[in-house]
């Protein structure tokens, strides 16, 4: 099977976005945009490897993006678009692979099935495109942009027959592009299929989806957001509960707070009761076990663990289904000691562990009226309830 790599171009700075950070790098549903493009491209069959082109002044951003995905040394990126792509065909000209899937950062919903229908294109053409039909009428303005609540006024219309808006990936035959790109150093081409084209190669049109718009302003990353969301339709519910018993000792951890007591609780860990219901009930929204399952007390790797640990694995099965834990409600059941003061830090310690906002995270207590084992003071009981989403 012919060797195929996707670049991907994250070297810009987002100007138009405006944010404090370029655009590739804010957060789009808990992950990182560039993360969610990389994984897209990462995961599909059809890609043999992936190389990040970055400007180097952001590499702190993109470690912590790609954190996990072990990628090969990303290139360092240019002025423009067309020398950041040029920079990283230059850097792929040793291994030569057969093809190179161009991609913009910028676009994290690429789907599997335009991945797909543009590699096979290579199969016809020496290039391919995704791109969309243009559905609206075409209007060229003065550019005046009037400054007012107008955009400027009306100099003609352009007949839109025939018309494509141009997305990405943008894939090529390896040698074709690197000869074109050479060529055309130095000019000012805004894609990759203009620069085939100038080479007097054909490019074939590849119909793609409108959500595989590029995120450009702050109103596109809402959009993907809405869009990501309007999939996790499989909304599930978990619960979990758990119990550990007062030993001596100076004090408790609950909920990932250390809380000064009278008596430690004893266990195979830290004995945080509370993480460990939340961590079942998320394992339950998820059909996936329990706690025990995945992390058993006969391991002596566990012994004095912090269960934050066992809670964050929880979440990232759900990052890794393509999910999101939409709200959690845990709550202690003890007589003392009093939760109440600690409330709000076991809240964003949840919220911190979850990398939730805090707003879906609830903490409570409650004391059983001096009945049971927890009334007499034996122990302390947590009960959790997770809600999840999960793609449709
Ligand atoms: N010198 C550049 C400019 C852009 N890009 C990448 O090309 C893609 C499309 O460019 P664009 O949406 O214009 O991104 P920016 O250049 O960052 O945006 P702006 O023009 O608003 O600054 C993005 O993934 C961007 O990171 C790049 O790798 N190198
Ligand atoms: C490559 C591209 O996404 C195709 O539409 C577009 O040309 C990039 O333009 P930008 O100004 O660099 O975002």
């Amino acid at each position: 099977m012919s060797s195929c790599i996707a670049l991907i171009v994250a070297a810009g700075t987002g100007q138009r976005f405006g944010a404090e950070r370029p655009k590739q790098y804010l957060d789009l549903a808990g992950q990182p945009v560039l993360r969610r493009t990389v994984e897209a491209f990462k995961r599909h069959p059809g890609v043999s490897a992936v190389r990040v082109v970055i400007n180097p002044a952001f590499r702190d951003l993109y470690d912590a993006a790609v954190a996990g995905l072990d990628l090969p040394e990303p290139v360092a990126g240019g002025a423009s678009r067309q020398d950041s792509v040029r920079n990283g065909l230059e850097a792929l000209a040793d291994s030569a692979p057969d093809r190179v899937l161009i991609h913009d950062a910028a676009r994290p919903l690429i789907d599997d099935a335009t991945i797909d229908a543009v590699i096979a294109a290579l199969d016809r053409h020496p290039a391919a495109l995704a791109a969309v039909p243009v559905a609206d009428t075409l209007k060229r303005g003065d550019g005046g942009m009037g400054g007012g609540p107008d955009g400027g006024l009306v100099t003609g219309t352009v007949d839109r027959s025939g018309l494509w808006r141009a997305q990405t990936p943008q894939g090529f035959r390896f040698p074709e592009i690197l000869a074109a790109h050479r060529s055309a150093a130095g000019l000012e081409l805004t894609d990759d299929a203009a620069v085939a084209e100038r080479a007097g190669l054909p490019v074939a049109l590849v119909p793609a989806r409108e959500e595989n718009f590029k995120v450009t302003t702050p109103d596109d990353l809402t959009r993907a957001a809405r869009v990501l969301d309007s999939a996790l339709s499989d909304v599930r519910t978990g619960m979990g509960f758990d119990v550990h018993r007062f030993a001596e000792g100076d004090h408790v951890t609950l909920c990932g707070v250390r809380v000064p007591h009278t008596h430690r609780l004893d266990g195979h860990s830290d004995a945080d009761v509370g993480l460990h219901a939340l961590t079942d009930a998320i394992l339950g929204a998820l059909c996936a076990g329990d706690i025990g399952s995945h992390f058993p007390p006969s391991d002596p790797q566990w012994r004095g663990a912090d269960s934050a640990l066992f809670l964050r694995h929880a979440a990232e099965l759900v990052t890794a289904r393509g999910g999101r834990i939409a709200h959690v409600d845990v709550t202690i059941i003890c007589e003392r000691p009093k939760v109440g003061p600690h409330r709000a830090a076991m809240t964003a310690r949840l919220a911190e562990i979850l990398g939730m906002d805090a707003d879906r995270v609830s903490v409570k207590a409650t004391t059983t009226e001096r009945l049971g084992f927890t009334g007499r003071g034996e122990g302390i009981a947590a009960q959790a309830v997770a809600t999840v989403r999960l793609p449709g």
